[in-house]
């Protein structure tokens, strides 16, 4: 890969994340409760092992009967039915129906047989008349104020879902949706891969702990705290690791400790050309692979990916604009793929560019974006100071702008390409 330092190979960003996503390893099964499971991927493909409803289900409360019966019903001229039970939901009705006999039943109760429409309560006198206690029901009669069409106001047996249909694919993330569906199906515990450990490092003599007191030229560590909620939404379990030391060998010793447990290596920092870049020193004497260590982007051109005893490295840049976005472009696509999602990479779309960015740049720009919808149009602006140094705009970002390679930026009311940052 010639000299670490200069003289790198650039690639497109295209190029990088197709690199990253060949050395996926997809994780291992798990079975969590259903309780537990919100946020989680599904490992397998969940199919129907039953029709829903599995029985023919009344839509309304009211009274079940034969639609023929009711040719001629009308508020001047009721219809009137011999009520033979009242079936409640849970209760398989006693009676089927014969001619001119009608069932109260509930809505969501079993449609007895005989019966192939259910009337509204609103739709008889059942309402005019003083209220009954259920037992008096059986013996009485109820008239009908409204012709009925077979089928009316019951679900058939599979409407919802035929037996055999595919539910869900395997990789699907799990919320409110698919948690009802698991449950519609008896997943009290449900298949999911086990979430990627992921160990983050920072680098860096200056930095400080979260507790310690500022010091002349000393700041505190924030981007394991941004990465660990980055890994965190993205479906992994992260665990914040002592700062790594300036020595290549302690880092290469600390790294491997950590590859005994950990799926997935994140570094911060130490990756460009400074005398104390630590993770390029490392990459010289390392035996692991290095697969690329820059790309046509900023910020975070230098960030570095390799793989080391089979599990990946992704060495982001410090500054923590770059740290975040190589985190959303490169780590997040590997962590969803080996969640088992099939469309791992960002979503892209495009919105009208909402003020100028007139900064140009040899490489294309992610910019921190923020989008609203305006008339109907998805209107989008820089967060706010887009500087790879300025942590501050991080927060305001739904989205990440594409400015073109080019001396210009791009002008207000361009049509631009945008990243989704919301985890799919
Ligand atoms: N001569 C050159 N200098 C720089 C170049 C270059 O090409 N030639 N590239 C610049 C770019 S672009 C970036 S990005 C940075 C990348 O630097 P490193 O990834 O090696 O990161 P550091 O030097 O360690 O730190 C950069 C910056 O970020 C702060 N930082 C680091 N870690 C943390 C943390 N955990 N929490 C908060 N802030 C952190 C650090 O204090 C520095 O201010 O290099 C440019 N320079
Ligand atoms: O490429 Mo540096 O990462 O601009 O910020």
């Amino acid at each position: 890969m010639g000299n670490l330092k200069f003289g790198r190979e650039t690639i497109r960003l295209e190029e990088a994340q197709a690199r990253v996503l060949r050395f996926v390893r997809r994780m291992e099964k798990e079975r969590v409760p259903l309780t537990e499971a919100a946020g989680r991927r599904l490992a397998e493909e969940i199919r129907a092992d039953h029709p829903v409803p599995h029985f023919r289900r009344s839509g309304v409360d009211g009274y079940a009967l034969h639609a023929e019966d009711t040719a001629g019903a009308s508020g001047r001229t009721p219809v009137r039915f011999e009520v033979t039970e009242t079936i409640p939901c849970g209760v398989m009705p006693q009676h089927s129906l014969g001619r001119g006999q009608a069932a109260r039943i509930m809505t969501g109760a079993v449609v007895p047989e005989g019966a192939d429409a259910v009337v509204m309560l609103e739709m008889t006198d059942r309402l005019e008349r003083d209220e009954r206690t259920e037992e008096s029901d059986a013996a009485a009669s109820v008239g009908v104020l409204r012709a009925m069409m077979p089928g009316e106001n019951i679900s058939p047996i599979g409407q919802e879902v035929a037996e055999g249909e595919t539910l869900l694919p395997g990789g699907r993330k799990i919320g409110p949706g698919e948690a009802a569906i698991l449950a519609t199906f008896g997943y009290s515990h449900v298949p999911v891969f086990k979430k990627p450990k992921v160990a983050i490092f920072s680098t860096g003599f200056e930095l400080l702990p979260v507790e310690a007191s500022l010091r002349p030229g000393l700041i505190r560590n924030s981007n394991s705290y941004m990465l660990a909620c980055q890994v965190t939404d993205a479906g992994g379990e992260p665990t914040i690791m002592p700062a790594l030391p300036d020595d290549p060998g302690k880092v290469q010793s600390a790294l491997a400790e950590a590859l005994e447990w950990a799926d997935v290596l994140i570094t911060t920092g130490g990756v460009s050309v400074g005398d104390k870049d630590v993770l390029v020193e490392l990459f010289a004497q390392w035996d692991g692979e290095l697969h690329f260590n820059k790309i046509e982007m900023r910020p975070g051109s230098p960030t570095s990916f390799g793989c080391w005893q089979g599990k990946p490295l992704f060495a982001l840049s410090g500054n923590p604009g770059a740290s975040y976005v190589g985190f959303e472009l490169l780590a997040r696509p590997y962590l969803r793929a080996a969640l088992g999602s099939s469309d791992p990479l960002p979503q892209i779309s495009s919105a009208c560019l909402d003020a100028d960015y007139r900064k140009g740049s040899a490489y294309p720009r992610y910019v921190r974006g923020t989008s609203r919808v305006e008339q109907g149009m998805v209107k989008v602006k820089p967060a706010g100071r887009d500087q790879s140094s300025i942590m501050i705009s991080i927060k305001d970002a739904d989205c990440l702008i594409l400015i073109p390679a080019g001396g210009q930026g791009a002008q207000a009311g361009a049509l631009v390409t945008t990243i989704s940052l919301m985890e799919k």
